[in-house]
């Protein structure tokens, strides 16, 4: 399992000649069977610090390492696979392909890396909607599925090649209170399974049960639990 440290992250959006400091020196370490809430209001910069930290942003200051990996050192093909084989992203826009039927979908991210055996994936693909509740949804295609129905795709999605580090951002924004709870008791599975989940989360009754709470304000961490 593994060990998400960013160190003294700092990120700046330039627009209209005018310079905006939305992480600042901003240090964290995330530890593997740990369930981490990061809240703060609209715009404060936590979807920015999940795409430094889930490796899809390059352009920062600061380090970030898995494990002894320091990510900065990595090329970018180094740093794709490594992003592909141990990062599960629940993203807060469900982007589905629409032409492909939800089971391809879960499928998209196993088609780059390492060849997996297809009767090991089938099988996978069908285990993960078992237990996320979308067992009769593998044949529908994104069209047919209600914004939570969606959410929950994505979440199999992104856990579809056994990442170590699950990075949720918004994962319950558009579900009713019971697959909400349901979405949650998942991550908490997961954490207890040895991995490391991180969630953004307006919902305060979501951020009482990760086990830390952090608060984002001026470009740094509060801890609040
Ligand atoms: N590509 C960009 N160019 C310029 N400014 C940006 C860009 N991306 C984000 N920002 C700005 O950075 C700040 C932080 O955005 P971010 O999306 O990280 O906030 P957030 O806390 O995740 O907000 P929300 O809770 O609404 O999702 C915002 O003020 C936003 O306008």
């Amino acid at each position: 399992m593994v060990k998400l440290t960013g160190v003294k992250l700092s990120k700046s959006f330039s627009q209209h000649g005018q310079e905006q400091r939305v992480l600042w020196d901003l240090s964290l370490a995330l530890t593997p069977g740990t369930m981490t809430a990061l809240i703060g209001p609209s715009g404060i910069g936590k979807s920015t610090l999940l795409n430094i930290l889930g490796l899809l942003d390059r352009d920062y200051q600061g380090t970030v390492s898995l494990d002894q990996t320091v990510t900065n050192d990595l090329n970018d093909r180094e740093l794709a696979h490594l992003r592909n084989s141990q990062i599960g992203f629940v993203l807060q826009e469900a982007l589905l392909i629409e032409r492909l039927t939800v089971r391809k979908n879960i499928l998209l991210p196993t088609i780059y890396g390492d060849k997996q055996d297809k009767a090991v994936l089938a099988h996978r693909v069908q285990q993960l909607a078992t237990q996320i509740g979308i067992e009769t949804l593998l044949d529908k295609y994104p069209r047919q599925l209600s914004g939570g129905q969606k959410q929950r795709v994505v979440l199999a999605r992104a856990l579809i090649n056994d990442p170590d580090i699950i990075l949720a951002d918004e994962p319950t924004g558009s579900l009713d209170e019971q697959n909400a709870a349901s979405v949650v008791a998942l991550l908490a599975q997961l954490a207890a399974q040895g991995k490391t989940v991180l969630t953004v989360t307006h919902d305060h009754l979501v951020a009482e049960q990760h086990q830390y709470i952090f608060r984002m304000a001026s470009g740094q961490l509060v801890k609040e639990r």
